[in-house]
């Protein structure tokens, strides 16, 4: 036995936290960058106090509510590509209630992040109390139970020694690209500042090695062959991709082979749009480019994707008598999809080695690849320049809302901006290397079809679990990672509304945030939905008790949390501020107003939802029978 030293419960976890580090590709880094809290007495006690007295090199923020720091630390990992986190710290009860949705986030998108939710009395002898529900059946449950389904690792701290062997496995999950997820330890309350006599050498200094994990020769080969017995195969870039750094050996790849490259809104910016060969976004939210390749291609090359729905068009996306699937993952589980034939192993390293194996190979995509993307080009230029008409007008989500509602939407909200017009308008203002986040809405349709990320790593979306609220907290993890790139926070009024406390704490602590607030009066992708599967618009709009569209003054809001706002209405308008918010060092709020049903839509992308199988409605019937003809073609599992 060495040397003991006597901390609390509290105190040793945070000696620990200083002590981890990650070492990727032989660079060696802290792991733990800091520290998010709301306290409440649950914790400011315990771990309140150890960051008080001695926080070591850890960063402590003030968050203002638990899901929204937990969404920011979700998106400083992600931007990290999982080689540094965040820690959060919510009291018991209701703040550890409100953890539950960002722990969802992260496990959807296999992000790592350390949850250290207070729980109720260890020794229960004040019980019940305050905040702890009494479950007559048993006393053991409490709210932090509602983490265990939406965490990769769970544990319960109820004496001051099981901290140890518990973050020792805490750390061991985080750090595996393979399941990397929400590791959560909820320490009691009173456990929290309980003292131990705890060994030295656990606060000793540890390393983390993310080693890439190698192809197997016989999965080379093996892969290596469907790939040359293949006459258009389709590179299909996902969030492993990214992780892995795949960026220079996907494009020497599909330079010397010929292959179109396509991408999911995880993998989107891992390589830049720049590049030949890239088509652009695919699946529903895709564009035509991406789409026409993914249904000639006769052999998929998935690397790094979970093969969403969005991504695979609901299985339809493909032509599944023809097509196969090579899938390229370090978690097993996703290379068994879709019957593929799996390569277990790091992207980086599988795609440099596949390119030495298939000298003289080429597709016979040829000039295809040009014609899909310069046809996309034209057509995303088309969108850049819709202009609203007080008569005749045909949106984009057409056949919905006719024009007298447009035109009341447009008197009401003072606008005749349409939505692509806008996001274009955006993307033209914004420099290169900023970076834009998103997550829920039309939003993530018209970026993944529309943002042209000319600098790779610069689009930051979350779509595993398109969590609303994740775009504004998102935006302030995304600048603690990257202090000296601009983010834009592009968010829809619903989002904006569920959560964008961290505004608040990206003003206070001096972290510029820019938010770009597109405002159509409504849950708009949930209206085009409704109405699109035979119902009508129902309870999707922002209309007030007497029926009219509502007129929110979200700059107002932000110019009250001490934001700099503009309002614009106008692609002029949109790049005139743009200009003069890059001057600014306080967060910034850009509102615009945009009209309904101009967002992008259709290029082939088909989403399997639960349409009603009887109605009263003979739209809602056709509805079902649409779905059930085009259900015939999409692969069953
Ligand atoms: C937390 C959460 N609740 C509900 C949903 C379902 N949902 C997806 S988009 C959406 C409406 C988004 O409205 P807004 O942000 O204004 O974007 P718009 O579609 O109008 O562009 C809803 C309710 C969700 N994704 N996340
Ligand atoms: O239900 C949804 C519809 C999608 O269009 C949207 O982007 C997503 O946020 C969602 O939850
Ligand atoms: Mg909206």
């Amino acid at each position: 036995m060495g040397q003991t030293i006597r901390l609390t419960t509290a105190q040793a976890l945070i000696k620990f936290l200083n002590q981890q580090y990650i070492s990727v590709d032989g660079v060696e880094t802290p792991f733990v960058e800091g520290i998010f809290t709301v306290f409440g007495h649950g914790n400011v006690l315990g771990i309140g106090q150890a960051l008080e007295q001695d926080p070591g090199h850890l960063k402590v923020f003030q968050g203002k509510n638990e899901q929204g720091m937990a969404h920011a630390a979700i998106a400083y990992s992600k931007e990290k590509l999982r080689r540094s986190i965040y820690a959060v710290t919510a009291s018991s009860g209701p703040g550890s209630a409100n953890l539950v949705t960002a722990a969802a986030t992260a496990l959807a998108n296999n992000l790592p992040v350390l949850l250290l939710p207070a729980d109720t009395f260890a020794t229960r002898q004040p019980d019940p109390v305050l905040q702890q529900f009494e479950q007559e059946h048993s006393f053991a449950i409490t709210t932090n139970d509602a983490l265990k389904p939406v965490s990769r690792y769970w544990d319960r701290i109820t004496r001051p020694e099981q901290l140890m062997s518990s973050l020792l496995r805490a750390f061991e999950v985080l750090t595996d690209p393979a399941r990397s997820g929400p590791a959560t330890i909820c320490i009691c309350q009173d456990t929290e500042g309980e003292a131990f006599d705890y060994d030295e050498g656990f606060f000793r200094k540890r390393v983390h090695y993310m080693d890439r994990m190698q192809p197997s020769e016989r999965e080379l080969d093996a892969a290596a062959e469907l790939i040359r017995a293949s006459k258009k195969p389709l590179l299909l870039v996902g969030g492993g991709a990214k992780y892995s750094d795949a960026r220079e050996e996907l494009i020497a790849f599909s330079q010397q082979y010929d292959i179109p490259l396509v991408e999911t809104h995880a993998g989107k910016s891992t390589v830049e749009y720049t590049f030949a060969n890239h088509l652009g976004g695919t699946g529903i939210l895709g564009t035509s480019a991406a789409n026409a390749a993914a249904r000639e291609a006769d052999l998929i090359i998935g690397i790094g994707t979970r093969y969403t729905d969005f991504t695979t068009s609901s299985k339809t996306a493909f032509d599944f008598d023809k097509t196969r699937f090579l899938n390229i993952n370090v978690s097993r589980m996703q290379t068994y999809k879709l019957e593929g034939m799996p390569v277990v192993a790091d992207a980086k390293l599988t795609i440099a080695a596949l390119h030495e194996r298939l000298n003289g190979y080429k597709t016979e995509f040829g000039s295809r690849i040009s014609e899909l993307k310069s046809a996309w080009d034209a057509e995303r230029d088309r969108l850049g320049s819709v202009t609203f008409k007080r008569s005749g007008f045909d949106p984009e989500v057409k056949h919905q809302f006719s024009q007298e509602i447009l035109n009341e939407y447009a008197d009401a909200l003072g606008t005749e901006f349409a939505q692509t017009a806008a996001l274009i308008a955006i993307n033209e203002a914004v420099d290169k290397d900023s970076i834009v986040v998103s997550s829920a809405g039309s939003l993530p349709g018209d970026l993944q079809r529309l943002w042209n990320a000319e600098v790779p790593n610069t689009y930051h979306l979350e779509y595993g679990y398109s969590c609303m609220g994740y775009e504004v907290s998102g935006a302030l993890g995304i600048r603690l990672a990257k202090p000296s790139s601009e983010v834009y926070s592009i968010v829809g009024d619903g989002s904006f509304l569920m959560l964008h406390s961290e505004l608040v704490t990206a003003i206070q602590t001096g972290n510029k945030i820019n938010i770009m607030l597109f405002d159509n009066s409504g849950f708009g992708c949930i209206n085009n939905l409704q109405m699109e599967n035979g119902s009508g618009s129902f309870h999707c709009e922002f209309r007030n008790h007497e029926g009219a569209v509502m007129n929110i003054d979200y700059a107002k809001v932000a110019e009250g949390y001490g934001a700099k706002v503009y309002r614009a209405n106008t692609a002029e308008e949109v790049k005139a501020a743009i200009e003069d918010a890059k001057k600014q060092t306080v967060s910034t709020l850009i509102e615009m107003k945009v009209l309904p049903k101009t967002m992008s839509d259709g290029y082939d992308g088909w989403w399997n939802v639960g349409v009603a199988e009887v109605s009263e409605s003979e739209s809602v019937r056709q509805a079902y029978e649409r779905r059930a003809k085009k259900l015939e073609s999409a692969k069953k599992y």
